[in-house]
């Protein structure tokens, strides 16, 4: 018999944590939702991100993981998300338990994530800040808008080819985000070697082709840099909001100031600035250093006038890890959180049902 959500919780009811709380009874778990995999169970489970005045301990959540798993051997990952109150109660509106999300088209909410140089971290900060929505409970969607340098599925070591249906495109889901990229359409590791109407032709039928699940939350992975082909992309999304991502390294910013002044000079509205391997932590001890230097997002920062939204450390992947997702429970999973927070706290306006019209 499968595992139910309903015998987690009641499980749960004989969990205390170290020092004594019992998160069931003090209505810390707002939901579990279980998921069959071809290797195990993995369990989602949803907690209030506020336990007794502080952010919920990284130690209360491994606990929790682990009780869960000790009490259902079938059970080989556990994920437990904070989630403010409110978020909780509008995941609740959108999709109530067991139930398919409304299908009346909602305004799709547009992010472009830009860079001025590659290898920034563009792409990882893109599916990170979209897995982090896609935790919060709103339906998220990525684009990945990088026609010559795709790389998000590979990112998220996406392997499955795109399905069809009724000459649509159905994208594939990972972990809640719904992802459409050019990889999908090319042969393995092939170049794509197109001139410009081409490639508006790609990103128009990216759009336009794919059946989406009405994401209030797009995001859109632009290629860097200023050139002719970011500028084209630029244009197909003209409501998207961008955020900007640098390096510490002042030349990297320099870059990245231009791409922000860009982007702006199309009416882009700037969000803020996002530094990525902005430091390392010494997992013995704490300490914190810094290889590419301190001081870029700032400095973009300053020049165009924008806020510094986040500074993501260095994130060491585990010895099989090409995958470009912060490993659960690496502090990082706790910075994009609050970039996700801080993008559904901005007034951004929704650009109507998913199109490419303006
Ligand atoms: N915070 C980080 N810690 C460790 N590695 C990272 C971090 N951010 C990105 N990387 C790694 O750096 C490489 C480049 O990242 P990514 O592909 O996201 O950059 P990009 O700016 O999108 O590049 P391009 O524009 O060329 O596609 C990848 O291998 C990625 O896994």
């Amino acid at each position: 018999m499968a595992l139910t959500p309903k015998e987690i919780l009641q499980g749960l009811a004989g969990f205390k944590t170290d020092d004594g709380l019992q998160p069931l009874k003090l209505g810390y778990i707002q939901d579990v939702a279980v998921e069959p995999h071809a290797d195990g169970t993995r369990v989602n489970l949803h907690v209030d991100d506020v336990w007794q005045g502080k952010a919920v301990a990284e130690s209360h959540r491994t606990a929790l993981g682990a009780f869960i798993k000790s009490q259902y051997p079938d059970v080989t990952d556990v994920r437990i998300i904070p989630r403010s109150k409110e978020q909780a109660e509008h995941a609740r509106k959108i999709a109530k338990p067991g139930q398919a999300p409304p299908r009346t088209p909602v305004g799709v909410k547009m992010i472009a994530v830009i860079s001025g140089k590659g290898g920034v971290g563009k792409s990882t900060v893109s599916i990170n800040l979209a897995r982090a929505l896609a935790q919060l409970g709103f339906r998220t969607g990525i684009l990945d808008c990088d026609i010559y340098g795709f790389s998000v599925p590979d990112l998220l070591q996406l392997t499955e080819p795109v399905k069809s249906q009724e000459r649509r495109f159905v994208p594939p889901r990972v972990q809640g985000i719904d992802v459409m990229s050019m990889k999908f359409f090319v042969g393995h590791n092939a170049p794509v070697m197109w001139r410009g109407p081409m490639l508006g032709k790609a990103i128009r039928q990216m759009m336009e082709d794919t059946v989406w699940n009405n994401p209030e939350y797009l995001i859109l992975d632009l290629p860097p840099g200023t050139g002719d082909i970011a500028m084209d992309i630029h244009q197909y999304f003209p409501k998207a909001a961008a955020v900007l991502v640098t390096t510490p390294d002042h030349n990297a910013a320099r870059v990245a100031e231009r791409a922000g002044q860009m982007a702006r000079s199309m009416d882009r509205r700037l969000l803020g600035v996002v530094e990525n391997m902005s430091f390392m932590n010494c997992p013995e001890c704490g300490y914190a250093w810094y290889p590419l230097g301190q001081g870029g997002a700032e400095l973009v920062g300053k020049n165009l006038a924008i806020p510094v939204l986040a500074k993501i450390p260095w994130v060491i992947q585990g010895d099989s890890g090409v995958s470009g997702l912060v490993p659960e429970g690496n502090p990082a999973e706790t910075i994009y959180r609050k970039l996700a927070q801080t993008v559904v706290e901005t007034d951004l306006v929704p650009t109507g049902p998913v199109s490419l019209q303006p």
